[in-house]
């Protein structure tokens, strides 16, 4: 059945939602799908829901683990986080408001789509598509579900939980204006989930209340016997503040007659109006009759004698200060607040240092305890919310189980009930006045780091082989108070509060994506893990001594570890002793063995670190002998090049100069024979002597001129013979470094000798010019 919030517009019908396809992850995991309807193309991204796989889409994949989902296989129980809805006002219909951005498909299943007119002009899906974001929780309540519907779902486990000996944190999340205020404490006769929590709880402990307040919570989970003097002290405090919370209950009565009432904003005391009393009187005139709440918690545990010691606290965080609802206002009110600071335990458990707490013994004590914290708080006027929270508000009830023991009680352990009240996210560029801003900057930096712890947790949680990332739970103030309870030292339980105004659809967006990361963590193991592991250690070393432990352990036997009973007190403080000696041979036997694991991949590392060198010796040996060849082969090629080349050269020249000798040669005949012609009678007889001188002289030069081309020819005959003995060294190589620096140095020798005889060969030539010279001026 689906419940519309607004009369809705193109429902989608079966088919249209088979029309969803699963082709992109949208952001936080989500699936992204399109689809037509009529002449508008719808966007779909689905984002994923508690218990349904990462690759889900179609609500037929989807597994769905219904209100308290667990995970049978792990053990591990998912947390809940469940969806309200609230109805529109009469005045938001009329401002248009309207526009079916809500539909519920069904009791686990919202649809949100993106507003019809501009509204949210800051839409970035915005263009051809309009697009719709598919949300699955562990239940959604709509406009029409009553208080008491909501407390059914969400509270009544919780309450049984918390009486059973457990600590749970319930929140509500959501935009301004959403309706987390009146979730969590109500108006008029419509009382929110705490008093209808306080009801309850009261209602199981009837008879069974611990009066007196000398037992205290102290720290974070840990109780202080206070003395006689701190007793009264005590006492007497409690009937102050709840004198005090009957008077300005009666003023308040007086001032309804038409007069505003002003409280306390926030540092400074800033007054914002008589629009907040009108809250406020709400809150005054809540009805707190038990019968009218039908209550309906679990029950308390049957347990000879023990009683219970009920104390609460209220403290609020607002622009990251922390401050004590239950500490009186500074007179006068311009001063400013004494703000509460954040500590450490001894475990490293964050607790609020010096915070108020008060012993109540009804739920009405309760209640009115709360309605003064209430009126301390930080409230505004805004555009959205006429009586906006500006603080996280936080109201924790702690139950001191208490074993009787002689005239006094013994504290056996304690369990929390916190119920968180956020600030609404908001835009801030909306906030009017610097005051407001700075409010809304502050809220927003908080819950924004509320939303990286979650998402690092779901991380962390789903990627357990990787390292894991950091969760900041120290980056701000209300993280650390609440980090507790999202690491084992108790669970969590989400109210995502929702306003179906299409003005603040943007922001409901972003509210509802973060509430689908949260949707997919899983409850951190409870501290009781380390009792049942400590319990195990002892029994396998046969060291359990205490019978009472022995026997709770064996009735729970078959359970998870998880569901076990009680804590690290129900030990003996020497079996605890022992236990720790157990873990300390633990831990050293674990070291040794892990000494001896190291050594043994250190000498593998070392094994095969050796064989990979010597694999790359071998290569290197067999690259250097192909390159060792390869520089040998060249150099023959080199050698012999050059051979042929000074042979044909060489050879070459020669020919030329034979060729010169033969043309001088025939010269010299035709000199001869002229000479000869010369020498007859007719020749004159001086000129005869001269000539026969020239003669001589010419023969001379040239018998030179022969001589030295003999001796050409003889170390062109010595450079070949030195050239082939390079050839021999060559063919018997010595190592490739003096083969190659043996070539080079003959190869440089040869070089030098062939310019040697160049120049002796340009020599030649000069005298054969000269001595060509001296034939032609024979007459
Ligand atoms: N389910 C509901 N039925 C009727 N009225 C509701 C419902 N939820 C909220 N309202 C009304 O809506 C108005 C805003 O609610 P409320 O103050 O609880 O919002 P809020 O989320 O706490 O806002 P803020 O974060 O600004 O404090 C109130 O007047 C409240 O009475």
């Amino acid at each position: 059945m689906a419940l519309c919030v607004a009369p809705p517009r193109d429902p989608l019908s079966d088919e249209e939602e088979a029309a969803v396809f699963e082709s992109t992850a949208a952001d936080l995991g989500g699936v992204v799908g399109s689809w037509r309807y009529g002449n508008t193309l719808h966007k779909i991204s689905h984002i994923s829901a508690p218990g349904v796989a990462q690759t889900h889409g179609t609500e037929t994949g989807q597994r769905k683990m219904g209100t308290h989902e667990r995970d049978e296989e792990s053990c591990v129980e998912r947390v809940r986080v469940y969806l309200r809805v609230r109805p529109l006002m009469e005045g938001e219909k009329e401002r248009g408001e309207e526009q079916g951005c809500v539909h519920i498909q069904d009791k686990e299943t919202l649809l949100l789509r993106d507003p019809r007119d501009g509204f949210n002009t800051k839409t970035s899906e915005r263009g051809a598509f309009q697009s719709a974001h598919k949300f699955t929780f562990t239940q959604i309540l709509g406009p029409d579900a009553t208080q008491q519907d909501i407390f059914e779902s969400t509270m009544k486990q919780t309450v049984r939980d918390v009486l059973q000996g457990e600590s749970r944190l319930l929140y509500t999340y959501g935009v301004s204006n959403s309706g987390k205020t009146y979730t969590v404490q109500g108006t008029g006769r419509e009382a929110g989930l705490l008093p209808r929590a306080l009801v309850s709880i009261f209602g199981r402990l009837q008879g069974r209340l611990y009066g007196s307040p000398d037992l205290k919570p102290a720290l974070c989970q840990e109780v202080r016997r206070l003395s006689d003097a701190e007793v009264r002290a005590e006492e007497a405090r409690r009937v102050s503040l709840l004198k005090e919370e009957e008077g300005s209950v009666s003023q308040n009565s007086r001032l309804r007659g038409g007069v505003s009432v002003s409280c306390d904003s926030g540092i400074g005391g800033v007054s914002s109006g008589s629009c907040i009393s009108a809250g406020l009187e709400d809150l005054d005139s809540l009805c707190l009759d038990p019968d009218l709440l039908s209550h309906s918690g679990g029950n308390i545990p049957e347990e000879e004698g023990v009683r219970f010691s009920v104390w609460v606290s209220f403290f609020e965080i607002y622009n990251e200060f922390l401050y004590d609802l239950l500490e009186a206002p500074p007179t006068p009110p311009s001063r400013k607040r004494a703000t509460l600071r954040l500590s450490d335990d001894r475990h490293g458990n964050p607790y609020v240092k010096d915070l108020t707490w008060v012993q109540v013994c009804s739920a009405e004590e309760a209640w009115r305890v709360l309605r003064i914290g209430r009126r301390n708080q930080s409230f505004a006027s805004t555009h959205l919310n006429h009586a906006s929270s500006r603080s996280h508000s936080i109201f924790s009830l702690r139950l001191l189980h208490i074993h009787p023991e002689g005239e006094r009680g013994h504290c056996t352990h304690t369990s929390e009930l916190t119920v968180c009240d956020l600030a609404g996210s908001e835009r801030c560029k909306d906030q009017c006045s610097g005051e407001r801003m700075k409010e809304a900057n502050n809220i927003n930096t908080s819950l924004h780091t509320l939303g990286r712890c979650v998402t690092a947790l779901r991380h962390n949680q789903s990627n357990r082989s990787r390292l894991p990332l950091v969760v900041p739970f120290r980056d701000s103030k209300l993280t650390r108070v609440l980090q507790g309870f999202f690491s084992g030292r108790g669970r969590s339980c989400m109210v995502v509060n929702i306003n179906p105004c299409a003005s603040t659809y943007d922001e409901t967006l972003q509210a509802l994506k973060f509430s689908a990361i949260a949707t997919q963590l899983v409850h951190a193991p409870s501290s009781k893990a380390h009792v049942a592991f400590i319990q195990s250690l002892l029994r396998s070393n046969g060291l359990q001594t205490n019978p009472n432990v022995r026997e709770e352990e064996e009735e729970e036997e078959g359970e998870c570890s998880q569901e076990e009973e009680g804590d690290i007190t129900m030990f003996d403080p020497e079996e605890l002793v022992r236990a720790i000696e157990v873990l300390k041979k633990e831990v050293q036997r674990q070291r040794e063995e892990r000494e001896v694991l190291e050594g043994r991949v250190r000498e593998q590392v070392c094994g095969e670190m050796m064989e990979v060198i010597a694999r790359m010796e071998d290569d290197f040996r067999e690259t250097l002998e192909s390159e060792r060849a390869l520089m040998e082969e060249r150099y023959e090629d080199k050698v012999s090049n050059l051979q042929k080349s000074l042979k044909r050269f060489y050879s070459q020249e020669i020919e030329e100069r034979d060729e010169q000798i033969g043309r001088m040669a025939a010269d010299l005949r035709r000199s001869a024979e002229g000479v000869r012609a010369s020498s007859s009678p007719s020749s004159s007889s001086s000129s005869s002597s001269f000539s026969s001188s020239s003669y001589f002289s010419v023969a001379e030069e040239l018998s030179r001129v022969q001589a030295e081309l003999e001796q050409c020819r003889s170390d062109l005959r010595e450079k070949t013979q030195e050239l082939r003995r390079c050839q021999g060294l060559l063919s018997l190589p010595p190592p490739s470094n003096t083969l190659t620096s043996a070539v080079d140095h003959k190869l440089q020798e040869g070089q030098r000798c062939l310019r040697q005889l160049r120049m002796d060969l340009q020599g030649m030539g000069r005298d054969l010019q000269a001595a060509g010279r001296a034939c032609c001026l024979l007459p």
